[in-house]
């Protein structure tokens, strides 16, 4: 079976030049979209995103401000600086990089984020408006799947939707994104007995676990849509997904890469939730 390869770089592109058009008309009203992002600690893995979401900006006129504070960096110090980002007029879109330190309670400092400039959509306030379907701010990986099915033209509704993955942050707002969309959707996690007897059945498979080419070809349904958001290394210190690329891609009517996959997606998403912030000084 030949299947079509989902190119989350090029998709991203795609948007981020209607991002670009959307940015330069903010400019003639005098806005600048704003995004602060800070990094406590020196995780070399969260450098190279960081790296990448400067870039971003930069390519689509965002201004774009990065506090990186040190590891020892105090829990009050950081609330501190959050209250600073939320008061401050340049700033529209504020993102925490996580994991934080150990010592630093991580639900404390997304509470501590203005649900006005949460543009992760990690707040409780984003996450039960994204529930009830509420215009927010849509959490920027599962929300970038959504739009690789959508441009890869990938229909969702009356299909049966397996996530693999419970987190807060993809697997548990992807299952309710794609339920949103009228997709029948299973979740499983490391407590699901019979993984294979699930995923056997999905249409969709979405798999966000972190657990580098976990997912084989006997766990995939003839013809179904892969998507990985896993973000592994491999035994040669290679980048790659939760799902074996090599064993599965035959059996798929549509996989994504990694990388190339839902990762450029996440950033370009966090670009349109920041121009989405902006606009809000519109009205
Ligand atoms: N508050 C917060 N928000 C996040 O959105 C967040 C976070 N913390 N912590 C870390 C994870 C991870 N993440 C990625 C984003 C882009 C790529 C990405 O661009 N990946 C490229 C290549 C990466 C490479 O070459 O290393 C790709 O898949 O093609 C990866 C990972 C955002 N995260
Ligand atoms: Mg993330």
């Amino acid at each position: 079976m030949s299947s079509q390869l989902i190119n989350g770089k090029e998709i991203g592109q795609q948007i981020r030049v209607s991002i670009k058009e959307e940015v330069q008309q903010l400019a003639t009203k005098g806005i600048t979209p704003g995004l602060a992002v800070i990094l406590v600690g020196e995780d070399p893995a969260s450098h190279t995103y960081v790296a990448n979401k400067e870039k971003a900006c930069q390519q689509l006129g965002i201004y774009s401000e990065l506090i990186k504070l040190p590891e020892q960096t105090t829990e009050e110090q950081l609330l501190q600086q959050i209250e600073q980002l939320n008061s401050s007029a340049k700033i529209d879109g504020i993102l925490v990089q996580l994991p934080l330190p150990k010592h630093i309670n991580e639900q404390k400092v997304i509470e501590t984020i203005s649900p006005l400039k949460d543009v992760d959509g990690f707040h409780p306030v984003s996450v039960g408006k994204m529930l009830l379907g509420q215009e927010t701010f849509l959490p920027c990986t599962p929300h970038g799947v959504m739009k690789l099915l959508e441009f890869s033209n990938v229909d969702v509704a009356g299909k049966h939707a397996v996530v693999i993955g419970r987190s807060h942050i993809v697997g548990v707002p992807m299952g309710q994104l794609l339920l949103q969309k009228d997709a029948t959707v299973t979740y499983c996690h490391s407590k699901t007995p019979d993984l294979e007897a699930i995923t056997k059945q999905a249409d969709i498979l979405v798999v966000a676990v972190g657990r580098a080419k976990m997912i084989k070809s006997h766990h995939i349904k003839e013809g179904a849509v892969v998507i990985d958001v896993g973000m592994n290394r491999d035994e040669f210190g290679k980048l790659c997904g939760d799902v074996d690329f090599a064993d599965v891609v035959d059996h798929t009517a549509a996989i994504t890469p990694v990388p190339g996959g839902v990762g450029p997606m996440t950033i370009t998403m966090l670009m349109v939730n920041t121009i989405q912030s902006a606009k809000m000084k519109l009205v």
